[in-house]
């Protein structure tokens, strides 16, 4: 069908479905909990609370056959140039998989497996070393995976290093961080791809300080060349390449604090979990293609019921991070109002991701999830065996997690207006059988390929994020007038240096 042709019928489904009720499209259709729920591996997913039907999902369908999704995702896999702005491809896939074709990819993969096999002698090089603690300096894409990841995956850390992770240019985490640790026993990490990142050099310079010198500093980076003036030993400089985004870069030697903390046993089994999740995008079909279903209900969500954002709420502790993980990797990969082809998309983009961890989160902001004006499309995340033997605390959890995805979608009426849940707020509900490297690398790989595939129905490149630069171009300017040399700023900046200056 033709491009306006399929448009013409997303929009008559959204206007048949915007007075549709879940609980209504529940009841209608029996077989709706079954034939809305995909597996694949480790990883459960349930669409059933969906604001949607079988068939606008056959139109979302032929709208990813339009803009020809699978190729695309076999483009992403092969080595395609898919970050046209910096004319790069994004290779990230071919740290985990051997899935890609042609000379590109499989340079890529060769070269992700020489740097693991550094990264290997590295890690039992310090594990037979005195160190006890391990710091990991970097922001962004440089920390929020590892640092997820390691949290996540507590139950498979031996316990050999303490791990700690330092992002924020507030001198108060470094600080803190640091308190209590032995510099003759504490490793440094200094992770950044592009070796230029003003809170990673300035945390980094502060420990490199700290540990008396370059002896125990390590460094990941596609800038050997700037690590190696830093001061780390060539030996400790592990590469990362400018075909990895940062966002997607925990599977690279990014990873060294993970493999740290689990062993290069787990960081295998996490990229193995990612691999299958990867064979599954490009070669499972498009109505049985999870990634790719995920992706057509968050684009369904924003364009055709107009929510403007969308929460993470993981019902276990240790992937309390993942709201503040998926931010970056969404918000940076698809925040952008201009299609590659340099076009208006025409349509709302990304959503604003936010969340936290149930059952804690029912006691901040649930409340206005149930009755709030604003209707949240939510992400469940829940894990069917826990690693611990507390069964009536688990039972709870679960009983919890359900509760919330079916009270939320079926609401509840009441005489008294105060007391009535309006429901009919949308949900998926992800259910892993275990949280393992495995699981986590097969959950953390569905959420990129769905971000890839919004992109991709968006026409907007998920792999630059030129919106950054301005403001750390203008604290640069700033800070010289910060310590009270010459002028910059506006009118309001600058009365706002004055008032910093008379008070410090
Ligand atoms: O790894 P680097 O080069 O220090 O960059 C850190 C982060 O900064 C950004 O470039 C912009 O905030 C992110 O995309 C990236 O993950």
């Amino acid at each position: 069908m033709a491009g306006e042709a399929l448009v013409r019928q997303f929009l008559d489904h959204a206007e048949r479905l915007a007075g549709a009720r879940i609980p209504d499209l529940v009841a209608e259709d029996p077989a709706r909990a079954a034939s809305m729920a995909l597996r694949v591996g480790p990883v459960y997913a349930s669409f059933a609370r969906q604001r949607i039907d079988a068939p606008t999902l056959a139109t979302l369908g032929e709208l990813a056959g339009h803009v020809r999704l699978s190729l695309a995702l076999r483009a992403l896999v092969d080595g395609a140039e898919v970050n046209a702005s910096e004319g790069r491809p994004a290779l990230h896939t071919a740290l985990r998989s051997d899935l890609g074709r042609g000379e590109v990819a499989g340079r890529a993969h060769a070269d992700a497996l020489a740097a693991r096999e550094r990264m290997a002698g590295l890690v039992a090089s310090l594990r037979e070393s005195g160190v006890t603690d391990v710091v990991n300096i970097g922001i962004g894409g440089s920390d929020l995976g590892p640092r997820l990841v390691v949290d996540a995956l507590k139950d498979f850390n031996d316990g050999r290093f303490r791990v700690h992770f330092v992002s924020n240019v507030d001198g108060s985490e470094v600080q803190h961080a640091l308190r209590g640790l032995d510099p003759a026993r504490t490793a440094a990490i200094l992770v950044s791809k592009s070796f230029g990142t003003q809170e990673t050099l300035l945390n980094g310079a502060l420990v490199r300080d700290w540990l008396g010198g370059g002896e125990r500093l390590y460094a990941v980076s596609a800038n050997v060349p700037a690590a190696e003036a830093f001061g780390v030993d060539p030996a400790r400089v592990l590469p990362m390449w400018d075909w990895v985004g940062g966002r997607y870069s925990l599977w690279s030697a990014v990873g060294f604090a993970i493999a740290l903390a689990v062993g290069m046993d787990g960081f295998e089994a996490l990229l193995a979990g990612a691999a299958g999740m990867d064979a599954h995008a490009v070669e499972a079909p498009l109505d049985a293609n999870l990634p790719i279903r995920h992706a057509l209900v968050a684009v369904w969500n924003r364009n055709a019921l107009g929510l403007p954002t969308q929460a993470v709420l993981p019902y276990d502790q240790r992937l309390a991070h993942l709201p503040a993980y998926l931010q970056q990797l969404v918000m940076e990969s698809l925040g952008k109002s201009v299609r590659s082809d340099g076009r208006a998309p025409g349509v709302a983009t990304v959503p604003v991701v936010w969340g936290g961890a149930g059952t804690t989160a029912q006691h901040s902001f649930f409340q206005a999830l149930h009755q709030g004006t604003d209707v949240v499309p939510a992400d469940f995340i829940g894990v069917v065996r826990p690693a611990h033997g507390y069964r009536g605390n688990h039972d709870a959890l679960l009983a919890n997690l359900l509760a919330q995805a079916e009270s939320l979608g079926n609401g509840h009426a009441a005489d008294d207006p105060q007391k009535t849940y309006p429901g009919n707020r949308p949900s998926t509900l992800f259910l892993l059988d275990e949280l393992t490297p495995h699981s986590l690398g097969a959950l953390l790989a569905m959420y990129e390929h769905s971000v890839y595939a919004q992109s991709v129905l968006w026409g907007i490149n998920a792999f630059d994020q030129w919106g950054v630069e301005l403001g750390k171009r203008i604290a640069g300017e700033l800070l010289p007038a910060l310590r009270g040399e010459g002028e910059a700023g506006d009118v309001v900046t600058r009365a706002l240096l004055e008032e910093i200056r008379a008070r410090r």
